[in-house]
């Protein structure tokens, strides 16, 4: 598939925007006519969800049913004329393209800073093949380990105490979980949840134990930790794009 990148534009001198949009770009030329194609969330994501549309526009592309993981993904996708569907209706979703928050060195994640990690995580774990995209800023040695957040999905009912259950939980590691506010309101997902987000001061350890037990709490409905699931990395960097594969996973 051709690039749609003039070649006298070297990465060095690319913005953070434009190394989102090589990486998504690099991404959509995994997607093939007649897939069921799940359509991430976020800055990143948006690039791969216009590409697929132009792709379609163009007739390079045919027959796509796309799978929004978010009502703001739903509304550009629909503005943008690409079909879409469900996981009722298409259990078994062929490609997923979507960004992330954090990558470690085994291709685990941390996703749901935009908040819409519960349905990333439905339509991208039904998925044969999930291409993350990222820029290279996302890259950490552990998980939690950019000092940003690591979100987890509650229900409203008393939600302070599972947000004080979610910090004990990680006291050892010096977690303090907070609430997520956006706008001097509480913000509220796309389920009508709310979001705690976790912030670690150490490394909260082996990471199955820590999703188990996060999962294990009544109130918690998904965490933001993607483990296992994604298959290829993109990473789009001032010196070039870099593709992996998850150890086992074959291009
Ligand atoms: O998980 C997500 C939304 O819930 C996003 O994929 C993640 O926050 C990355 O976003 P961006 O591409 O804007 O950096």
């Amino acid at each position: 598939m051709g690039s749609a990148f003039d070649p006298l534009v070297t990465p060095s001198n690319l913005t953070q925007d434009e190394l989102k949009k090589r990486a998504a770009y690099k991404a959509v030329e995994y997607v093939k006519s007649g897939m069921v194609v799940g359509l991430g969330t976020g800055s990143t994501a948006k690039h791969a969800v216009a590409r697929i549309a132009e792709l379609l526009r163009q007739g390079k592309l045919q027959n796509i049913i796309g799978i929004p993981t978010s009502t703001t993904t739903h509304e550009q996708a629909v503005s943008l004329g690409i079909p879409l569907s469900d996981l009722d209706s298409h259990p078994v979703v062929d490609l997923s393209i979507d960004g992330a928050d954090e990558v470690d060195p085994s291709l685990n994640l941390v996703k749901g800073r935009g908040g819409s990690l519960l349905r990333e995580k439905m339509v991208e774990g039904a998925s044969k093949k999930f291409v993350v995209i990222v820029d290279d800023s996302k890259l950490v040695p552990h998980l939690g380990g950019s000092g940003l957040a690591v979100p987890v999905e509650v229900v409203p009912f008393c939600c302070d105490f599972t947000r004080g259950k979610l910090e004990e939980l990680f006291r050892e590691a010096g977690c303090k979980a907070k609430l997520r506010v956006k706008e001097e309101t509480v913000a509220v997902t796309d389920n009508g949840n709310y979001v705690v987000d976790l912030y670690l001061e150490r490394d909260m350890g082996d990471l199955e134990a820590a999703s188990e037990k996060i999962l294990r709490l009544p109130g918690v409905v998904e965490h933001g930790m993607f483990l296992g699931i994604a298959t290829t990395l993109i990473v789009a960097g001032k010196s070039g794009l870099l593709v992996q594969n998850r150890s086992g996973v074959k291009g």
